[in-house]
């Protein structure tokens, strides 16, 4: 492509990030050559407009908080630090009041109709944040639109176009919105969301010789003092130097806080919408969308207990909000709706009665340095499953149905993590409903697979048994601390090490010793430690409500493995082991 404006080509091999989520800025910015990623911000536009003077301050501040939320996520979450983020933010402002995205077609109507026959301001802010240099250039410009008198009819013709919903003001000028305008005085670009010709000129300023960086020679007189900017300028630049390198460090390090401060009360929030079933109840209705009240109603909950509810769940990325309609996001209706395949209702369910009364005494857990079940359930569990889980009828099948949900998850991930086509048999140790073996049997065609957990397990095992059923899965009884194990090419143990002392641990890999042949090989899935022990957190946040049991490293796992002949194949995520 030839690039028409050298400034772009300035950014050649720079690794630049649009901070955003808008299609116009993509196209606009695509259209003229630049090469950069789309990283859409988390930042949430819920700034307080009465503490701006201006709009177009409301709008530049938005647009700063967008790329700045996403300079600061990407060295974290995506692992690189970009050289340059762009972050926008668009508005419509009509007689001093700031129009941002119609919540709802009535919203839209109301919006539209403030416009007819009238002239109204489209402000977008700017920011670029250069990483590397902690600097934040920004800027706005103004574009004036005149819409002609709009009649009731072709307001409703186009709000039912659909075509309002995703933009500021409830239009789009770049396609069936410019039917409404009778005039655009400016720049065009900029009312489709991003002014291309001033962000060419700053991106100019930027990258010219040092020490013009600060001297704004392009800029019409006046324009540069940020404390009074004129609104009939093309913009004024504001280079800040984020001195405050320390500052945004420790907003970092506050958000963190906050987060880990806050995280218990984002579970509960998670495991109580579940148990009232929240999910299951939004896709039962006819169009997967309800409002609180019908939410309220359905969960036999009050009113305003449930718009809490619903909207921490909004908060927190599990529902999403359309006007007043709640609705269920793709993660919810990936994961917590109650018959789904990929379903952790029952894990998550587990984790609200049983993980958290345990984790309310984790306290004293540390002080005493034992298991809490006594405090928590009024009983002692010196057998964790013989006590603890499989004690009642309803516990039991809380704890297979988590089994069962985790099992899900993963199970295709671990059957397929290694190449077994040369084994013919398989044993699960303590498979509990089966599904980790159905997965086995669905990813190895050649392989018989036998189900082996306690006698009370196998009796309801049946309760989970797929529709689908391979017949090469087959269920045997038994304590595989005490009785015979089935004969096996390969033994599965899928979270179960970690459950048992190193001592019981022992027992175990003695007997699978002992069953099985040389070449046979042992499969273990759990969450392996880091050698140093410092992460992952997952990990050591489980060993805090642990019995017996110990999070271990994979060479920990390895040592005791080869104390019974078998010697580490592959030790990756995964560690089968093959016995020689
Ligand atoms: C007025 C007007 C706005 N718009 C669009 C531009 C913006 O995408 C949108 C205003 O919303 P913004 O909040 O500025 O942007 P966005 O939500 O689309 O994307 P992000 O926040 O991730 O950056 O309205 C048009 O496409 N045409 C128009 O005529």
């Amino acid at each position: 492509m030839v690039l028409m404006n050298p400034v772009i080509s300035k950014l050649t091999g720079k690794l630049v990030v649009l901070a955003s989520a808008s299609p116009r800025r993509l196209e606009i910015l695509t259209n003229v050559g630049l090469r950069f990623e789309v990283v859409p911000s988390w930042f949430k536009e819920t700034l307080d407009k009465r503490l701006f003077k201006t709009p177009h301050e409301y709008a530049v501040e938005t647009a700063k908080q967008k790329a700045l939320e996403v300079a600061k996520r990407m060295p974290f979450k995506h692992l690189k630090t970009p050289d340059i983020v762009i972050g926008a933010d668009t508005v419509v402002v009509m007689d001093g009041l700031i129009l941002e995205k119609p919540v709802d077609k009535q919203d839209a109507y109301r919006m539209l109709s403030r416009l007819s026959g009238k002239e109204h301001s489209v402000f977008t802010g700017v920011a670029i944040i250069l990483c590397h240099e902690k600097e934040v250039i920004d800027f706005y410009e103004e574009t004036k639109v005149k819409f002609a008198d709009l009649s009731d009819d072709l307001l409703w013709e186009y709000i039912n176009s659909g075509e309002p919903m995703d933009k500021a003001g409830g239009y789009g000028i770049q396609a069936l919105g410019g039917m409404l305008v009778e005039y655009v005085h400016g720049d065009f670009l900029n009312v489709v969301g991003f002014p291309l010709n001033q962000f060419c000129k700053k991106l100019g300023l930027i990258f010219s010789p040092p020490g013009s960086l600060t001297h704004n020679s392009d800029e019409p007189q006046g324009t540069s003092d940020p404390a009074a900017p004129d609104l009939t300028s093309r913009g004024t630049m504001q280079m800040q130097n984020v001195r405050e390198n320390e500052t945004e460090d420790g907003k970092e390090k506050l958000s963190k806080m906050i987060e880990l401060m806050d995280g218990f009360k984002a579970s509960k929030v998670l495991f109580t919408a579940s148990k009232l079933h929240v999910f299951d109840v939004l896709r039962s209705s006819k169009t997967g969308e309800l409002q609180a009240e019908d939410v309220a109603q359905e969960i036999k909950a009050s009113m305003k207990g449930t718009e809490r509810l619903l909207e921490a769940c909004v908060s927190l990325g599990l529902l999403q909000r359309t006007g007043k309609e709640y609705a269920n996001t793709a993660m919810s209706r990936h994961f917590l709706l109650s018959d789904g395949p990929l379903s952790l209702q029952g894990y998550i369910q587990h984790c609200n009665e049983l993980v958290w009364p345990l984790f309310t005494h984790l306290e004293t857990a540390v002080r005493e340095g034992t298991n809490q079940h006594e405090k928590a359930f009024g009983k002692s569990s010196d057998n964790l499953f013989q006590d603890a889980y499989y004690s009642r009828h309803e516990v039991k099948l809380r704890f297979m149905k988590a089994m069962h949900s985790i099992a899900k998850v993963s199970g295709r991930d671990v059957a397929t993590a290694f190449d077994l086509s040369k084994y013919k048999t398989a044993c699960d140790l303590g498979g509990c409903t089966g599904a980790m073996a159905y997965e086995f049997a669905k990813a190895h065609p050649g392989l018989s697979v036998t189900m082996f957990d306690l006698p009370e397990v196998i009796e309801m095992s049946g309760h989970f048994r797929p529709h689908d059923a391979d017949d090469r899965v087959s269920f045997v009884a038994g304590d595989f601390f005490k009785d015979e194990l089935p004969k096996a090419d390969v033994y599965i143990l899928a979270r179960i090490l970690h459950d048992w002392s190193d001592e019981k641990v022992h027992i175990l890999l003695s007997k699978i010793a002992k069953a099985c042949n040389p070449g046979c090989c042992v499969l273990v899935s759990e969450i392996f430690l880091d050698e140093d022990r410092k992460g992952p957190s997952r990990g050591l946040l489980q060993a805090l409500s642990m019995t017996e049991g110990r999070q271990r490293s994979a060479s920990e796992y390895s040592l005791l493995l080869k104390s019974h002949g078998f010697t580490t194949a592959q030790n990756q995520t995964l560690a089968p082991t093959t016995r020689h």
